[in-house]
This record gives structure tokens, C-alpha cells and sequence, in this order.
């Protein structure tokens, strides 16, 4: 195993030097680079507690991923704000040496760190939370200010957003690497998802550019090894995958998923959490997750049961059968399947014919039918995440991610 381990580590390493995402982080915090940027933003302390309310570990962690999402740069003061708050909720008082005068921002981290003195890790935690939570309430208010226009494509480099007669389209837009779900795709679906349930229009659709809807999770994701090294990646990958799964759970208007093309992995399991789910006959739908050591997610150990009975949701997720379109339209994973040369024509004509329903009626509807089982499916998505934490970490799945790269083992 620990062979195993150091191969990947180094097959990783080699990868992380060519394909590290824009989403790199330098250690001691996963969203911040204080010195990179001398924006100023004062008097942000304002929003930072005084009293320690208790703010659980979750709340934490969706602080941590909230910072990544901010669309503004907070500033360098906030920054070491943050970065002080953070090293104190995880760590506890400053214990390291003062860095070299002419260390300029490691000095400017420790010194904010210092600051905090023996401020309790709670406190710390809970002053972390409220402070991500003005951010982001002020990044968000001076957003909503901007054109609509400027607001939508501007911010994307991985999907394509438009909204035109009633409807939101959110097309995943990798089409040369099949639509593989990259870290950057994940967080820029969640932003579109938010921005979609805030306009003003009735129906949301996500779909694909090119041949395929989506080849699932991009695997160059697991290459892309932090300082802190594999347990840390694993960690963070899980609390972007609950994040992401639970961004769909919450979605409050109607969702309708135009699948374009083959459909791998999360893209597959997340469809049980739309409303509709509309096929080309080209379309397939693929869970390889036992071939790549992984475990299912996206919700569908509690959704493709329910949907297609036990015996066939097995077949899908453990065993990864792979269905036709007719197969799954069969199985009640999609709603209805279209021949692909008239495939886009008729479905958009109905999507269009749908968003002229009253808005409300239709998202109401929607949120009763959901609230049934809400909590249910935020349960399973923190069990499924954490399982997979520890799944990518165990050799079955490191290896099937290096056949994939050294002998681009294909599904
Ligand atoms: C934050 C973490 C959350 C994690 C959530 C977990 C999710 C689990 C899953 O989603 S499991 C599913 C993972 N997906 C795969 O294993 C698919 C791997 N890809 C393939 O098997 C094939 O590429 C294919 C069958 C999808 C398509 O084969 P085809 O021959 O038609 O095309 P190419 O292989 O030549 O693909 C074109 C280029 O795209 C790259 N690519 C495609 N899919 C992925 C992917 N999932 N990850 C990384 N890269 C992908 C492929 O490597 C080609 O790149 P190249 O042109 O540079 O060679």
C-alpha cells in the first residue's frame, strides 16, 4: 500500500505541476493569498463576533468553501483576518517562531495569528463564520447591483450561462474534454445554480456543449495534491462534493436536465435529483464507480433505489451497468427519450410551453414535493461524501485513477 501511495503521490506531483488549478492554494489556508493583491477594504471587522455562539464544524467548513466563491478580493487586511481566525479555530494560539524581517507576508500572517492571543477555538471558529458571512452578504448585494448582463457570463470560464423566455440554460462547456467536472466546473455550477434561483426566470436547465453531457468528475481533480498532502485533498474534495450535491438538493425552481449525449459518474447520479430529464437517443448512462474503487454519490444510493426499484439501482451502482437511453427512460431515471436529429427542436418547444406556467404555482409545487424527503437527502449526501473521503485514499481507487492516466484505461 504505501508503494501504491508513493507511486500516485509522485504520478500526482507530475500532474499538479502541469494541470494545478486556478484554485491552488497556498498552505495554512484553503482560500488565501494574503500579500498577492493591496486592495484595501476597511472597517470589515465590524461583522467579526465578540461572543463565542458556537458555530458547529459544518458551519465552518461552508465558511471555508464560501470564501472560495467570494467575487470580489476582500483585501489584504481581511485576508490575515481570516487567515489568523483560521490557524486559531484549527490550531489554538500562535505556536511558531516569528518569521525573518524580510519575510514580509509570512511576518504579516504571524503577526495576525499572534494577535489573536489565547483566544478560545471556538471563538476563533465562530468569528471566522460571521466574518465569511458579512463577506459574502456584501459581495452578494454589490453583485445584485451589477447589469444582469455583466452579472451572468463575465464571472464563468466553464460553463456557458443565458436566460432567455422564462428559461435559465447552464451548459457545461468542456466539450474537448467531454465535459469532465473540474474543481473551478464545480464551484462555477454552484455559483450559476444560486444565480438561477435568485432571477427572474420559471425553469432551469442544465446541459452540455458538444458530444457528450458529461464524462462526471474530472480525474486530473485527484492530481492536484495540496502542500498538506492526500488526506487533506480527500477531505476537501468531500466537502466540495457535499456542497455541490447539496446545491441541487436545494435548488428551488423547477430543474430540467437536457441531456445532449453519454452522461459518467456524478453527472448520471445527480439526475435524481432534478424534476425532468430529457434524452437524446444517443444519450447512455454510466456509473463505473466499482471499476474506479469509488462508492456512489451525488444521492443515488437513496434516489436510483427509490426510482428504479433495488435490483436495477444495483445493477447501475455497484455492478455499473451501463443503459441506453431507452433503458433508462425504462428504469424512470429520464423522463422522456428524443431521436437526436430532432432531439434540441423538441425540447426546447416544450421547455418553452412549460415556462409560461405561473412561476410561483410551479415553484411551490416544487418545494412541497421536495421538502418531503429534504433532510433525508442531506443525510445521505454527508454519509456518501464521507464515505468517499475515505474511498479515494485506498489503493483499489488510487490505482484505477493511474490506469486511467498511464494507460488511459478507458470505460
Ligand atoms: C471534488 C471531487 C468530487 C468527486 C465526485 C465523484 C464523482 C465520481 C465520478 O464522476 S466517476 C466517473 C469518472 N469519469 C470517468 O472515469 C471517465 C473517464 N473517461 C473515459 O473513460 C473516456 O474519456 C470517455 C469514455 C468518457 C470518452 O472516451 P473517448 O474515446 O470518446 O474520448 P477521449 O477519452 O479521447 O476524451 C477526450 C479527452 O477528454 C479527457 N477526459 C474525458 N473524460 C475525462 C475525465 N472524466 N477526467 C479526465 N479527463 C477526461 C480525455 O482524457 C481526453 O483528453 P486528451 O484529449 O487530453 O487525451
Amino acid at each position: 500500500m504505501a508503494g501504491v501511495v508513493g507511486r500516485l503521490i509522485r504520478c500526482w506531483c507530475r500532474r499538479a505541476v502541469a494541470g494545478r488549478s486556478r484554485s491552488a492554494l497556498p498552505s495554512g489556508h484553503p482560500a488565501l493569498h494574503p500579500g498577492c493583491c493591496s486592495l484595501k477594504v476597511p472597517a470589515l471587522q465590524l461583522h467579526v463576533s465578540k461572543t463565542a455562539m458556537g458555530a458547529s464544524q459544518k458551519d465552518f467548513e461552508n465558511a471555508m468553501n464560501q470564501v472560495k466563491l467570494l467575487k470580489e478580493d476582500p483585501g489584504n487586511e481581511v485576508k490575515l483576518k481570516l487567515y489568523a481566525l483560521y490557524k486559531q479555530a484549527t490550531e489554538g494560539p500562535c505556536n511558531t517562531p516569528k518569521p525573518g524581517v524580510f519575510d514580509l507576508i509570512n511576518k504579516a500572517k504571524w503577526e495576525a495569528w499572534n494577535a489573536l492571543g489565547s483566544l478560545p477555538k471556538e471563538t476563533a471558529r465562530q468569528n471566522y463564520v460571521d466574518l465569511v458571512s458579512g463577506l459574502s452578504s456584501s459581495s452578494d448585494s454589490s453583485s445584485q447591483a451589477k447589469p444582469e448582463a455583466d452579472r451572468k457570463q463575465a464571472e464563468y470560464e466553464t460553463v456557458v450561462m443565458t436566460s432567455e423566455d422564462g428559461i435559465t440554460k447552464i451548459m457545461l462547456n468542456r466539450p474537448a474534454k467531454k465535459n469532465a467536472l473540474t474543481e473551478q466546473m464545480y464551484q462555477e455550477i454552484m455559483l450559476a445554480l444560486e444565480a438561477a434561483s435568485k432571477d427572474d426566470s420559471t425553469i432551469t436547465v442544465l446541459t452540455g456543449n458538444g458530444d457528450y453531457y458529461s464524462s462526471g468528475n474530472d480525474l486530473t481533480n485527484f492530481t492536484n495534491i495540496p502542500p498538506e498532502g492526500v488526506e487533506a485533498k480527500a477531505k476537501n474534495s468531500a466537502i466540495l462534493l457535499r456542497n455541490f450535491v447539496g446545491s441541487f438538493i436545494d435548488f428551488p425552481k423547477p430543474l430540467v436536465a437536457v441531456v445532449n449525449g453519454p452522461a459518467v459518474g456524478i453527472s448520471v447520479t445527480v439526475l435524481g435529483l432534478f424534476d425532468l430529464v430529457y434524452a437524446t437517443d444517443r444519450a447512455t448512462f454510466h456509473t463505473p464507480f466499482s471499476h474506479l474503487g469509488q462508492t456512489p454519490e451525488g444521492c443515488s444510493s437513496y434516489t436510483f433505489p427509490k426510482i428504479m426499484g433495488p435490483a436495477k439501482a444495483a445493477e447501475m451502482l455497484i455492478f455499473g451497468k451501463k443503459l441506453t437511453a431507452g433503458e433508462a427512460y425504462a428504469q424512470g431515471l429520464v423522463t422522456e427519450v428524443f431521436p437526436d436529429s430532432t432531439f434540441q427542436k423538441e425540447v426546447w418547444t416544450r421547455l418553452k410551453a412549460y415556462s409560461k406556467l405561473p412561476q410561483n404555482a410551479l415553484r411551490i409545487s416544487k418545494q412541497i414535493i421536495r421538502s418531503q424527503e429534504k433532510e433525508k437527502l442531506h443525510a445521505v449526501n454527508a454519509k456518501e461524501s464521507s464515505i468517499l473521503q475515505e474511498r479515494w485514499l485506498s489503493s483499489e481507487c488510487m490505482n484505477a485513477i493511474m490506469n486511467f492516466f498511464s494507460q488511459k484505461a478507458k470505460l
